[in-house]
């Protein structure tokens, strides 16, 4: 019974707490990093509202000090894939007739549960599942998370507010239904808040879901799980279950009720989804929605004008924050002859001054990077340079696997601006700069735009506001979210929509009314009040 018509007001930003020596968040979060490291964790798939163990289990380390247990997940099999899918169907047609105020009122309550009771917990989780300094993991898996879930309730209110004209006589109305079907979720190993995000975003609107994450972002994972338990999210309604992707993609895309993927992740593992996808498109009962945020080779130009401080600090964090591992990392950079030698040695300077080590020694900046697999790809991107005549690495280039999976933040001067590390997305600290004639600003734009498939992020850095305009406009395809002095990272819910087209995804747009509408079948009902009862115009008719 709808009884109003209940407002959901655009939120403020969670705020960032800073853990500063003495403060009492950072006594928090010490404890709760303590706690866990004297734990082993025992994680279960939750399919239908139960807790699956199979005792096939796989270990979790962090990636700064892999001799340490965090504890293991239990590993699924094509069965538990199809149970997820069952337990979801079971579970749509109660949860798709549930009252918008009362799924509202499940997230919103997430949302708060982790602004205070799991805050440290999800901080603590995602600092040592994936290495990330207390900043880094409080900016994502707490901030960005609970933003995520807050503004979705209200975007999705606003959504719903949107109604047709009606002419006299008649009433229009549209219902903003969910997906006939499951929505998949697959989700990366990089940012707690997009792994939060991609399943909830789409059950909040009605959906049921199938939850998939990155093996290496579970222990995480399983805290948002609790989370949403915790707040009332009925079984059933998100399955998180762990199994190979490839698996996965194999028995949800063959699946007649199969019915949206809502992916982020590399480029390579969306294409062969989509491929996937359109093989099987005529076992669907619907059209399904294909929604993916992918790689990135985002830049930084310095325009001859910029301030070098700004320019110097937009690539310093914007390269090196969480170890490059940000989809929007910068991570090839274009300096003005003027400015290249100060700009270079002042970065130079800056980034001796980082620490790197453990996530638990909180006067470190530079963590490890997340995996083998992705150290032994970046180190070897890095020994290709060492050996090549054509590029010089002026910071870093040094890194160690004995101890955690680190890696120096590492700057490459490349002559050529095609040079590999300044075209392929390497996901790892490492900079490749190249200096361009000062006075070749439009041209060295248009190798900017041309370099890289992708299109995710990029930044300017230029006091001249022609110089800004002109990027603005002749890189309006370069990037999705672009940055005017700043570094092109960090971008915030509700302020800076986020994603990127060409081969950077959809550009659906994460945390904003784009994305949510992808999640929505809309069904429009006209009622006549006092309808025709004969077929013939008025001038059909006789005198
Ligand atoms: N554009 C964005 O918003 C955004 C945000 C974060 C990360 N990313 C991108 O994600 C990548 C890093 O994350 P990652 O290493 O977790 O990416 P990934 O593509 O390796 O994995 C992403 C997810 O896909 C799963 N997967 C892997 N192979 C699969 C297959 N064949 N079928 C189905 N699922 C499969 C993984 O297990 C994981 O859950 C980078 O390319 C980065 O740019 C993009
Ligand atoms: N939204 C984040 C990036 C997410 C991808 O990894 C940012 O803007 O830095």
């Amino acid at each position: 019974m709808n009884t109003g018509y209940f407002e959901y007001a655009a939120p403020a930003n969670e705020p960032v707490l800073n853990y500063a020596p003495g403060s009492a968040e950072r006594a928090a979060l010490k404890k709760q990093l303590a706690a866990f490291k004297a734990e082993v964790a025992d994680i279960p798939m939750y399919i239908g509202g139960k807790e699956i163990r199979t005792g096939k289990t796989v270990d979790l380390r962090p990636p700064h000090e892999i001799k340490h247990k965090l504890g293991h997940f239990h590993m699924g099999e094509a069965s538990h894939v199809k149970s997820a899918i069952a337990a979801a169907l079971a579970a749509r047609e109660k949860w798709a007739n549930m009252e918008w105020e009362q799924r509202a009122g499940i997230f919103l309550r997430a949302a708060e549960l982790l602004a205070t009771k799991y805050r440290y917990h999800i901080n603590a989780a995602t600092m040592l599942g994936q290495s990330k300094n207390p900043y880094q993991a409080e900016i994502d898996s707490a901030c960005e998370l609970i933003d995520f879930l807050r503004y979705n309730v209200h975007f999705l209110s606003e959504i719903y507010r949107q109604q047709p004209a009606s002419a006299p006589g008649i009433h229009n109305r549209t219902e903003y239904r969910p997906l006939e079907g499951f929505v998949l979720a697959v989700t990366p190993f990089n940012f707690t808040a997009i792994a939060g995000n991609l399943p909830t975003s789409a059950a909040m609107c009605g959906n049921v879901v199938v939850w998939k994450p990155a093996n290496t972002q579970v222990f995480a994972a399983n805290t948002i799980m609790k989370v949403l338990i915790e707040a009332g999210l009925p079984d059933g309604v998100i399955n998180l279950v762990y199994a190979g992707g490839p698996l996965i993609g194999e028995i949800c895309f063959a699946d007649p009720h199969f019915a949206g993927i809502h992916f982020t992740g590399s480029t390579g593992v969306f294409q062969t989804m989509w491929k996937t996808i359109g093989e099987n498109i005529s076992k669907y009962k619907s059209y399904p929605r294909i929604v993916g945020e992918t790689g990135g080779k985002d830049f930084v130009l310095v325009h001859k004008s910029a301030d070098v401080a700004i320019a110097v600090t937009a690539l310093a964090r914007g390269a090196f924050e969480y170890q490059g591992q940000k989809c929007s990392a910068a991570s090839r950079a274009y300096i003005p002859s003027n400015l290249a030698e100060e700009i270079k040695s002042k970065l130079v300077a800056e980034l001796k001054t980082m620490k790197m080590g453990t996530t638990e020694d909180f006067s470190n900046f530079i963590n490890a990077v997340i995996d083998e697999r992705s150290f032994d790809k970046i180190a070897t991107y890095i020994d290709n340079a060492k050996k090549d005549p054509t590029v010089k690495i002026i910071a870093g280039g040094n890194y160690s696997k004995t101890e955690g999976y680190f890696i120096e933040p590492t700057v490459i001067e490349a002559t050529d601006p095609k040079y590999v590390t300044m075209c392929e997305e390497i996901f790892g600290p490492v900079l490749t700069i190249h200096t361009y004639d000062a006075e070749k600003f439009e041209e060295i734009m248009v190798t900017v735009d041309t370099t890289s498939e992708y299109a995710l992020t990029g930044a300017i850095i230029a006091q001249d506001r022609y110089a800004v305009e002109l990027a603005t406009k002749k890189l309006v395809n370069s990037a999705g979210n672009f940055y005017i002095n700043d570094k092109p990272t960090g971008a915030v819910v509700g302020q800076q929509p986020f994603g990127g087209a060409r081969a950077s995804g959809t550009n659906d747009k994460a945390g904003s009314m784009l994305n949510l509408y992808r999640w929505l079948s809309a069904r429009s009902i006209k009622e006549t009040f006092v309808p025709a009862t004969d077929y013939k115009y008025p001038f059909l008719k006789e005198a």
